[in-house]
């Protein structure tokens, strides 16, 4: 599969600030990849290079078979940043059709507008719009040379719920590689092919959102009982953690298999039994816990 972006050894300091530590990752051409990781992990760092507004201090970055401003500068790559701001007194069609006319009007504006959801608030000042809708107004810019690779930083920040569910879908219809970093994890895990992990500067997993999920290991066993005792529950085999609200129980199981069988044996009794894996803020902490 060709590579849209690769990321060879790259470390980059802000004066005395090591924001990315020989950090290496490849995108590949079609994948939708989510970076994730707290605050300080480096992944706006990792855009900013990627999009090369920044120069790294070491390593080779690619993007599109060539250097990050070059592809950049020849209007392959969109981005929606988090510190885009929109010109106060123009219409929302205005920002757009400017947008659609600097790529060479490669889409018509009325397409664009329809893509992010914007065309009944085409008329609408910049200075009018919610947060969510100016976040909308940032995707249509971002699409509109119809790019072959787009950059989204915590894009749906201030979108509702079902903003969010337009934009989703917008995105994966565009078929365009996509990188995104976000905080959102339940975005990365129905929207990402793949999940890269970063803390400290340095990328700590990489990997499907499944994969990246197995890796918290632990599981939770949900269940009713009667009267239950916290004490006993904790003694039972692969149990780590107990939770007890009433009749309802959670446990926290390294072995769930073990953790059921001994329910059901030592305790009895047992009704509404379910067990889910660990889900991916789990797994986040998990990873990222020991660099941060
Ligand atoms: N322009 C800058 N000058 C100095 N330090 C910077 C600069 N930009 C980033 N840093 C530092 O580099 C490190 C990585 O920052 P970066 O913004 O890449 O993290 P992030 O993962 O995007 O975090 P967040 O989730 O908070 O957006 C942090 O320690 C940050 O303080």
């Amino acid at each position: 599969m060709t590579n849209t972006v690769t990321f060879t050894g790259v470390s980059k300091s802000y004066g005395r600030v090591r924001a990315l530590d020989d950090v290496t990752f490849h995108v590949a051409q079609g994948e939708t990849v989510a970076l994730l990781g707290p605050n300080g992990a480096g992944k706006s760092t990792s855009v900013d290079l990627m999009l090369g507004l920044a120069k790294p201090d070491r390593g080779t970055i690619g993007v599109l078979g060539t250097e990050p401003g070059r592809a950049v500068a020849q209007g392959r790559v969109g981005a929606m940043l988090q510190s885009g701001g929109l010109p106060a007194d123009t219409s929302v069609a205005d920002v757009v059709t400017l947008a659609v006319r600097l790529h060479g009007g490669r889409r018509a504006v009325a397409e664009v507008l329809e893509l992010a959801g914007l065309t009944s608030l085409a008329r609408r000042g910049c200075d009018e719009l919610s947060g969510g809708q100016a976040q909308r107004v940032r995707f249509a810019v971002a699409m509109a040379g119809q790019p072959e690779l787009l950059f989204l930083d915590e894009p749906t920040v201030a979108m509702d719920v079902e903003s969010r569910r337009a934009f989703w879908t917008a995105v994966r219809a565009s078929g365009t590689t996509t990188v995104f970093a976000t905080h959102y994890l339940e975005e990365a895990d129905a929207h990402a092919d793949r999940v890269i992990v970063m803390a400290g500067g340095k990328v700590v997993a990489s990997g499907t959102p499944s994969t990246i999920k197995a890796m918290a290991g632990a599981r939770t066993i949900r269940c009713v009982l009667d009267s239950p005792d916290p004490a006993r529950l904790l003694a039972l085999p692969g149990v780590l953690e107990v939770e007890v609200h009433g009749d309802d129980v959670t446990l926290r199981a390294g072995d769930a298999d073990r953790a059921v069988a001994a329910l059901y044996s030592s305790i009895g009794g047992v009704r509404d039994l379910h067990v889910t894996g660990a889900d991916l803020e789990d797994a986040l902490i998990k990873l990222t816990s020991a660099r941060n």
